[in-house]
């Protein structure tokens, strides 16, 4: 049934007749317009500052002002639309203008839909060159060539913990450094074009079976596993084989065109990965801000407790500690924190020089905005 003359959100009347339709449509156009025309003008004024960037040698991506002007956005959204959408809407078009000011490649460890490829599209948006490569050290060795202007690197995930890899890239090519990070609400799903009961094959990345051996165990007993070098790869795998299954993204399901068995598979339902956007740079202070670190101690008893002790006496919350071996000498360990503040903060600046005195050597990877966990 038609129903006519009803109020719409905005108190006037709605015609629910064609003839409304009709005349609803022609408002979105109208709108779209001047859309469009306060779409260009934003894109004008972020070229004019492009060239003054260019000019004082500022750089285009300016993690902390996105966050600014995200949160500006959805703190003055009152719907109806989603923060969802209006975030993803501002992400392509910061993307955008960004592209104007000459942003030009970013590296990520592929193929197309891994988690990695996610998070990049998730900060980067589509208005930028992705450079698909085979490996994390790759990837840091893009940036530190100047190959590309951006490399986005898994950190840590809350189920598996630290990526042995990136924290010995950080070691290795020291001059690289995090200027933003992203946190991923990482959901596994079980991608197939056969049945749950032909299942005899499961493919995926070592840290995805990882994080889902239980729901596997559960569901799956008969079924093997085996490891490949990345989620998306297992996904193109098991296209044409009537016998197994990928556990892998929803987006690699549509790209692979794979059925999704089962959703949200992972055993721990908050399982996230943190991923850093690295760059030859930092971000400039927000006032939300974390600083990594990484630092040898001596060995002597009590030499950890004297650098932790710093943090304490200055009043600075650590986000995060882990030790990994330093390849290069057996028997010695790094560490890798990150606590909260910007190291242009006077209480971190004064943290970071009486930490100077008790490791050996201690450098600043990096300052960046702290970051909201993203869903997909
Ligand atoms: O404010 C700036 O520095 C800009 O270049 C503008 C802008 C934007 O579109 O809002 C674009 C790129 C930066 O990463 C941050 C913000």
């Amino acid at each position: 049934m038609t129903r006519k003359n009803e109020s719409g959100s905005d108190g006037t009347p709605t015609d629910r007749s064609p003839a409304g339709l009709k005349a609803l449509r022609a408002q979105i156009d109208k709108f779209d317009l001047q859309i469009l025309e306060t779409l260009n003008k934003r894109a004008a004024i972020a070229a004019q500052i492009g060239k003054i960037k260019s000019e004082i040698g500022g750089e285009v991506f300016n993690a902390s002002r996105e966050e600014e002007v995200l949160s500006n956005v959805l703190g003055a959204n009152k719907g109806p639309l989603k923060e969802v959408t209006v975030k993803g809407i501002f992400r392509e078009l910061m993307s955008g203008c960004r592209a104007l000011q000459g942003a030009k490649r970013v590296a990520f460890l592929g193929p197309e839909y891994s988690y990695s490829h996610l998070a990049a599209l998730e900060r980067f948006g589509g208005a930028i060159e992705y450079v698909r490569v085979g490996s994390i050290p790759a990837v840091f060795e893009e940036v530190g060539r100047r190959h590309v202007d951006y490399g986005l690197v898994p950190l840590e995930n809350s189920t598996d913990g630290r990526i042995a890899d990136t924290l010995d890239s950080f070691v290795r090519l020291p001059q690289v450094r995090i200027c933003s990070e992203i946190r991923l609400r990482v959901r596994h799903h079980l991608l197939a074009n056969c049945e749950q009961t032909a299942i005899r094959k499961v493919y995926s990345k070592a840290q995805a079976l990882s994080q889902c051996r239980h729901w596997l165990g559960k569901n799956l007993p008969h079924a093997t596993t085996h490891e490949v070098s990345s989620t998306a790869d297992a996904a193109r795998l098991v296209q044409t084989d009537p016998h197994a299954a990928a556990v892998a993204s929803r987006q690699a399901a549509v790209r692979y065109n794979l059925r999704v068995l089962f959703s949200n598979i992972e055993d721990q339902p908050d399982n996230e990965t943190r991923f850093a956007v690295i760059a030859l740079h930092d971000s400039p202070k927000t006032g939300n801000d974390k600083t990594a670190v990484m630092f040898q101690t001596q060995h002597s008893p009590g030499a950890l407790a004297d650098v932790l002790s710093v943090f304490k006496q200055n009043k600075i919350n650590l986000t995060w500690i882990e030790s990994f071996p330093y390849k290069d000498v057996k028997g010695e360990y790094v560490f890798f924190v990150d606590f909260d503040g910007h190291n242009e903060d006077a209480k971190v600046k004064k943290a970071l020089k009486s930490l100077e005195a008790v490791c050996d050597p201690i450098s600043v990877i990096g300052s960046f905005p702290a970051a909201k966990l993203t869903d997909e």
